[in-house]
């Protein structure tokens, strides 16, 4: 792994457009998208995703909402935790690991009444309707764009006959990230304000607001700075359980963020697509020869979390191979 202060090379992600209305399976244009996913994330894991089915509206009032949320006084977010400081479900806040990162955690934010329990959590006079509107709307839309990956994916790999098997396996996790803005005098020393890591689940896809700071490193070691292309830009990203699941056939990138002398705040957004907790992630028979051999023990989602994370960090940097490589 490159080292934390190792200066980004020039070089963007792979870029792909899934801006047409009229994208559907089975079309030309859908089959091109298709060998540009796959390609990407064979070689790098991540990709850029230009997606305008999300209004540039929405993405400003998501970060307007994300700016009220976190401006809340520190008793009222951390009312949101079930479990206090855990990395998956509600507040997790001056965490001495990560003292510039703020974060809330939600399960299942594709169900409007789950945002609005959360904001009835915190706003107890009647919620905060525009924050729910605009948090569920966003994790509606780019939940359809997770879709459409993955059902490139699996069609990429033949594995359709999987999809149904999938749609039952899977959950969305919503995760809403703001990073203190750093110390302009700071310019030449960027801080890591998120430590490397890689995701655990399938498929993560990511915006932020103005502030860039996200980093990937590609296979051969070196650190990529994510730049976007487009304002309607997502990544994507694959997380250790899609690794698994496709027995090696998809990179996992380690990522991180880095900022430097920024003057305002970091908002992130994050709709993480993991196996449900009691899934076992188990590479399908389709993809075990001789030439590819079973890289990994099956495993069951929630135990594989419970050994790579403690309330106080990660066990282990690599923990997917430490685990349960073969
Ligand atoms: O804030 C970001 O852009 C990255 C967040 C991230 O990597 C994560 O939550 O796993
Ligand atoms: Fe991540």
């Amino acid at each position: 792994m490159g080292s934390i202060n190792e200066a980004p090379i020039d070089l963007k992600l792979p870029f792909i457009d899934f801006s047409n209305p009229h994208l559907k399976p089975g079309t030309p244009h859908w089959d091109s998208l298709k060998s540009q996913v796959r390609e990407a994330l064979e070689n790098y894991g991540c990709f850029e995703a230009s997606f305008d089915r999300v209004p540039s509206k929405l993405r400003s009032d998501v970060f307007d909402s994300l700016e009220e949320l976190f401006d809340l006084p520190l008793a009222t977010k951390q009312r949101s935790s079930v479990v206090p400081n855990a990395f998956h479900q509600g507040y997790l806040g001056q965490h001495p690991l990560y003292p510039f990162f703020e974060s809330f955690g939600l399960e299942d934010p594709t169900l409007l009444e789950v945002i609005q329990n959360f904001s009835n959590t915190l706003w107890p006079q009647g919620g905060n309707p525009s924050f729910s509107k605009n948090i569920h709307s966003l994790s509606e839309m780019v939940s359809e764009l997770d879709l459409t990956v993955m059902t490139m994916v699996l069609e990429s790999f033949g594995l359709e006959k999987y999809m149904d098997e999938h749609m039952s396996f899977a959950s969305y996790h919503l995760r809403v990230m703001k990073y203190e803005a750093v110390d302009s005098q700071a310019t030449l020393d960027p801080k890591l304000v998120l430590r490397v890591h890689t995701d655990k689940g399938l498929i993560t896809i990511l915006c932020q607001n103005e502030v860039e700071g996200l980093e990937f490193e590609t296979k051969k070691g070196e650190w990529v700075k994510y730049t976007p292309t487009s304002p309607s830009s997502f990544v994507v990203l694959a997380g250790d359980s899609l690794h698994t699941w496709l027995n090696g056939r998809v990179h996992y990138p380690y990522h991180r963020v880095r900022l430097c002398g920024n003057d305002k705040p970091r908002y992130s957004f994050g709709l993480f697509t993991t196996p449900k907790d009691e899934s076992t992630v188990k590479a399908p028979e389709e993809l075990i020869d001789e030439q590819h051999p079973l890289l990994f023990k099956p495993f069951v989602y929630k135990q594989y979390l419970d050994v790579a994370f403690t309330q106080t960090g990660r066990k282990e940097a690599a923990p997917l191979r430490a685990f349960y490589g073969l």
